[in-house]
């Protein structure tokens, strides 16, 4: 399969005299193979837009290179732009204007046929809305709207940044289909979204970031089947002792994700030696079961983002490359 988009060692440091340096992306790297629908996630901060940013030329990189459709960018972005759709950020739209006559403007201004315009309205759900002014829009019809501006140029690579912001569920159905629809015609998608249980459901591959590095990537199956060898979920009788139990385990070797009332242990080859250890100690497991994990729970591993009781996690506090299963609280900090 051929890489509609490469990125290697991608590189960004926002410099402030205020704030200092932070590297926003730390040799990020990222591929995405044609025809596939392709999530990009991360918690809060971990440069996601700037990483969109910086691919369509909004940014200046610090190092790295990066290709679209086998072209280098910046420098080629002039040739592959009209074959790249994206929403970034959301996009502003005139207020009095209606769906129509905002999709009509734009597709005047990108020499895009007129017919497709209806096209795009139909394949976003905005046909019987589209005489409307879109003030009078709700979120998710502005954010269909959005999506259909993207779709005009029928791009072959459309990045989309949250497109399920906003939807309500039957929408956030809709827009499933519609990415599954688009990437089944051949278009190749790019998503980023905080909604885990989607991204599980509509995406072909993933790529995980974390302050500002690629933590995990590949098809969805594999990154799950890498990250739930070993997973178990340890109660206790006495829900009081989970967080000695944690750290015992923690000091064993053991990945542990804390919740409120449970530990996720990852990487277990034999459970019982995890209830001999608690058990030495005088902490006395209620239930010991072996679990599926799904994509939510893979992503607070390894960005170590899984709530703890009592803590409140900052956001430049999630997990380092190479250090997947630490528990929460891990500090990143930002590298000079
Ligand atoms: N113009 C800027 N100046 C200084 N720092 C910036 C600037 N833009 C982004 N950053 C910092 O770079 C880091 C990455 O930000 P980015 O917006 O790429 O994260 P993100 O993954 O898109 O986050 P979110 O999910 O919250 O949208 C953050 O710490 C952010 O504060």
């Amino acid at each position: 399969m051929s890489a509609v988009l490469e990125i290697e060692g991608l590189r960004k440091t926002y410099k402030s005299r205020r704030r200092g340096v932070r590297n926003a992306l730390d040799g990020f790297d990222m591929r995405v193979e044609a025809g596939q629908v392709h999530g990009f996630l991360g918690p809060n901060g971990s440069g996601k837009t700037t990483t969109l940013r910086t691919l369509l030329g909004l940014i200046q990189p610090d190092g790295g290179r990066m290709a679209v459709l086998g072209h280098e960018v910046p420098g080629a972005l002039p040739t592959v732009a009209g074959q790249v759709g994206a929403i970034v950020e959301s996009p502003q739209f005139f207020p009095h204007f209606s769906a129509r006559d905002t999709l009509s403007l734009l597709a005047g201004a990108g020499d895009v046929p007129a017919v497709r315009v209806d096209e795009v309205l139909e394949l976003v759900g905005l046909r019987d809305r589209a005489a409307e002014r879109v003030k009078t829009y709700s979120l998710g019809m502005k954010q269909r709207l959005a999506v259909a501006s993207a779709l005009l140029k029928n791009p072959k690579l459309l990045i989309l940044d949250e497109p399920a912001n906003g939807l309500d569920p039957g929408g956030i159905r809709e827009m499933r289909t519609l990415m599954r629809t688009l990437a089944e015609s051949g278009m190749t998608v790019v998503l980023s979204s905080h909604i885990l249980g989607e991204i599980q459901l509509i995406c072909d591959e993933v790529t995980i970031i974390s302050l500002g590095r690629r933590v995990a990537a590949g098809p969805v199956e594999q990154v799950l089947a890498q990250h739930s060898h070993g997973g178990v979920r340890v109660r206790l009788d006495a829900a009081e002792d989970l967080a000695a139990a944690a750290d015992l385990l923690g000091r064993a070797g053991v990945a542990v994700t804390r919740h409120p009332d449970h530990l996720m242990l990852a990487g277990v080859d034999k459970p019982a030696t995890v209830s001999r250890l608690l058990a030495e100690q005088h902490l006395y497991v209620s239930e010991l079961a072996p679990v599926s994990v799904d994509l939510e729970s893979v992503f607070l591993e390894i960005t170590a983002t899984a709530p703890v009781p009592g803590q409140h996690r900052q956001v430049d506090q999630s997990a380092t490359i190479g250090e997947p299963g630490r528990t929460a609280g891990t500090t990143g900090g930002w590298g000079a």
